[in-house]
């Protein structure tokens, strides 16, 4: 793109003369699309109760868990028990397993908080499995690792292997946030998520605060220095027990209730296309919501998960606690989480059916006192005052973080879902927990556990609740991205079933995309049909190049979708977009210059390499349609001219045998003659079924080989028709010639 005609800022008659005049040009262009940013973000902001579960009828728990059958609930809430029990057990034995191995604090510190890291290790390939398979099947065999990997903590023979064993329970752990929160959003409605999200935060608790008693009491039963080891073993048992129950667990619709509150029906897309985790996640960081919160409960993250261990090793270190003291305060602290549950999610449920702002601001709000009683807590001067003084923080703390499921799930795209959640693990326990024990573990080791808390937990409670309080003000906008998707889906589903012989070939709907913070994609949309030949004109800077990197999967755009033959390829990577046929032939040179012809079409030809037969009839197929390059096979390519490389360059993209072929700049560069030849080809293309998308900066060129065109102006679809009718529109072909903004 070449600078002066970036922005298509002036008319030729005010074309500004000096540095100062361009400058203002620039700073005009970019203030004004900046409006229109601001103004596209605007636009999809619906009335609150067209939002999903805004404004819909109350539901009661009762109802809410019969609607979806509460075998899912029960056994999801029993698995997440279980892995409360483990997390609990290790926080009351960390002493006891410091002192077995000769460790020291900062050592079992990081240690039992780095499965928040192994967590990590497993959300993505959790959250993607989530996505695209049956998710009872997933929980099933995390659950069966999981119990194998507590069993092995109980065995470990030194520290190293413990370490180890913490890893593999880290990994099946990481089930839970992504696989369960897709399957619990999808199997209950949206105006039960909170007290969902409770009565499991609370269930689990429930035997959480039971299990210091428990752990503590094993232990001192099985006496010793060794007797740390008995609660792992004994767990393992039922872990694997309720782990092959799962796998009976029914699979409901993705994204069936936010279809059922915003269209009234479900559409169901039974054959999705696989999600690449790079899209998935390049558009969930474009929902202002999720990023924010994200960022926020990381922020928390660097103090929950640390809290407890630092707290035991201080009750013991400065108070002379022992374990089975420590173990009744442990549980003393849960019972009381469970007395504030009760309270948080049916007041979560109800703000959310009223104003799901006021609902996640009511988050943020019980986050901030936690920055203030912290301090309290940790100069108390006695191991009691100080075991009851931490309670209300924790209290409060765990409420909110009862709720990132509900909160994401609410503004996530529905296929997304799995990734959503794997997302916010990352964050939460990559960032957050392991830096925090990182962090907690060296600060603790130099002075004392205290120190770590003030310098850490105090700064991390603030800006967390802050951050909450902030994100309350996307979540409208937001659950308006979900609703136009969903209505726009319902639309396409309707438009197939009445006119199942006229699917586009490619369909681009809705489409906004941004570089970053900066929009250059406005609400783009257009369909091409099979066959079809259609070019993409415009300014120079309009966004031409990056629609063809939308389609073809280069880049991810933060609202709209893309469809091939009407299956929705928003999401699937540009390697698997290859394999069902979409090619793209980049702009400037697009071949290896010291290698010959040959080894060009060779390696363009990698991916038939098993397939003899198919790759010898591609060979002979493009060699056919490129007499010269046949006859220049051994020739090195970088010594062929400009029009051969171009040739060679669409040769090897032929290669793959296209449905859909993207050109960018097709002529740019290369003599008249050389042109002539490059449109007979297509010609030849065309007549062979192809179907073209062709960016060109000529509109003679496009006239000549283009169906209809489509005409880009500042990222804004300003003219969609046959490629006649734009001949015919003087502002616009003015527009092409000029290379500058008609008038
Ligand atoms: N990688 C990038 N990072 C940031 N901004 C980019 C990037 N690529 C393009 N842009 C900007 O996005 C806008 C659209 O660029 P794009 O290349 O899609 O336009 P185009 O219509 O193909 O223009 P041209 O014909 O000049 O190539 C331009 O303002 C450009 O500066």
């Amino acid at each position: 793109m070449s600078a002066p005609q970036a922005a298509g800022f002036a008319s030729d008659a005010e074309q500004p003369a000096s540095a100062a005049g361009l400058a203002a040009g620039l700073i005009d262009a970019e203030a004004e699309r900046r409006e229109r940013q601001a103004e596209s973000q605007r636009d999809v902001v619906f009335a609150d109760e067209l939002l999903p579960g805004v404004g819909d009828a109350e539901v009661t728990l009762r109802q809410g868990l019969a609607a979806g059958g509460s075998a899912t609930f029960l056994t999801l809430v029993t698995l997440a028990a279980m892995d409360e029990l483990e997390s609990a057990a290790l926080g009351v034995l960390a002493p006891d397993i410091r002192d077995s191995f000769g460790m020291s604090n900062g050592a079992i510190v990081f240690i039992s908080a780095a499965s928040g890291a192994f967590l990590v290790l497993g959300a993505l390939p959790m959250g993607l499995l989530a996505d695209r398979y049956r998710r009872s099947r997933v929980i099933g065999w995390a659950g069966v690792a999981f119990s194998a990997m507590v069993f092995a903590c109980g065995l470990a023979a030194n520290a190293f292997l413990f370490f180890l064993a913490r890893f593999g329970v880290g990994v099946a752990k990481s089930s839970t946030l992504p696989v369960h929160g897709s399957m619990l959003a999808d199997t209950y409605p949206i105006g039960v998520r909170g007290r969902i999200a409770t009565v499991n935060a609370g269930a689990a608790r429930t035997i959480g605060a039971l299990s210091p008693l428990a752990v503590g009491g094993i232990a001192a039963l099985a006496g010793g220095s060794e007797g740390w080891r008995w609660p792992f073993l004994i767990l393992g048992l039922p872990a694997l027990a309720v782990a092959v129950w799962a796998f009976r667990l029914p699979d409901p619709p993705r994204g069936q209730h936010e279809m059922k509150s915003v269209l009234g029906e479900v559409v169901e897309d039974t054959n999705p296309m696989p999600i690449s985790m790079e899209a998935a996640f390049a558009r969930l960081m474009q929902i202002r919501t999720i990023k924010t919160c994200i960022i926020a409960f990381s922020a928390l993250g660097f103090t929950l998960f640390t809290s407890g261990i630092l707290g035991n090793l201080w009750a013991e270190d400065r108070f002379d606690m022992s374990t089975f003291e420590r173990g009744v305060w442990g549980s003393v602290g849960g019972v009381s989480l469970l007395l504030a549950l009760p309270f948080v999610g049916p007041r979560y449920d109800r703000l959310y059916r009223r104003d799901p702002a006021r609902a996640l601001s009511l988050l943020g709000y019980l986050i901030l006192p936690g920055a203030a009683l912290i301090p309290i807590q940790w100069f108390m001067p006695t191991g009691w005052a100080f075991m009851v003084a931490g309670i209300p923080a924790a209290i409060l703390s765990s409420v909110t973080f009862a709720m990132v499921g509900p909160v994401m799930q609410s503004v996530v795209p529905y296929r997304l879902r799995g990734l959503g959640s794997a997302l916010s693990a990352i964050y939460i326990f990559f960032i957050g927990a392991t830096g925090g024990a990182l962090l907690s573990g060296l600060i603790s080791d130099a002075y004392d556990p205290r120190v770590a808390v003030l310098l850490i937990g105090v700064p991390a409670t603030g800006i967390g609740g802050f951050l909450i309080i902030r994100s309350a003000s996307f979540i409208k906008n937001d659950l308006s991205m979900v609703v136009h998707e969903l209505r726009e889906e319902l639309e396409e589903r309707d438009r197939q079933l009445e006119d199942p012989e006229n699917i586009p070939v490619l369909q681009v709907n809705n489409v906004d995309f941004s570089y970053g913070h900066v929009q250059v994609l406005f609400d783009v949309a257009f369909d091409v049909r099979r066959g079809e030949t259609l070019a993409l004109l415009g300014t120079n800077g309009a966004g031409k190049s990056t629609i063809l990197k939308v389609i073809c999967g280069l880049g991810t755009p933060s609202r709209g979708v893309v469809r091939l033959n009407g299956r929705t390829i928003t999401y699937v990577a540009p390697e698997q977009r290859g394999r069902y046929g979409v090619h793209l032939l980049p702009g400037g040179k697009g071949v290896f210059p010291d290698m010959t012809v040959r080894e060009n079409l060779e390696m363009a030809a990698f991916r038939l390499r098993k397939d003899t037969e198919d790759r010898e009839r591609r060979f002979a197929y493009v060699l056919d349609l490129f007499p010269d390059l046949r006859d220049r096979q051994s020739q090195q390519a970088g010594s062929l001219s400009g029009g051969q490389q171009q040739m060679l360059a669409l040769a090897m993209v032929l290669m793959h045998d296209p449905e859909v072929l993207l050109i960018d700049e097709l002529s740019l560069g290369l003599a008249p003659v050389v042109v002539q030849d490059l449109l007979a080809i297509l010609e030849r293309l065309k007549a062979d079924g192809l179907t073209i998308v062709v960016v060109e900066q000529s509109l003679n060129i496009a006239l000549a080989i283009a169906d209809r065109a489509v005409f880009l102006e500042k990222g804004q679809v300003r003219f969609e028709g046959p490629a006649r009718e734009l001949a015919e529109r003087d502002d616009l072909a003015r527009a092409v010639f000029l290379g500058k903004e008609g008038g």
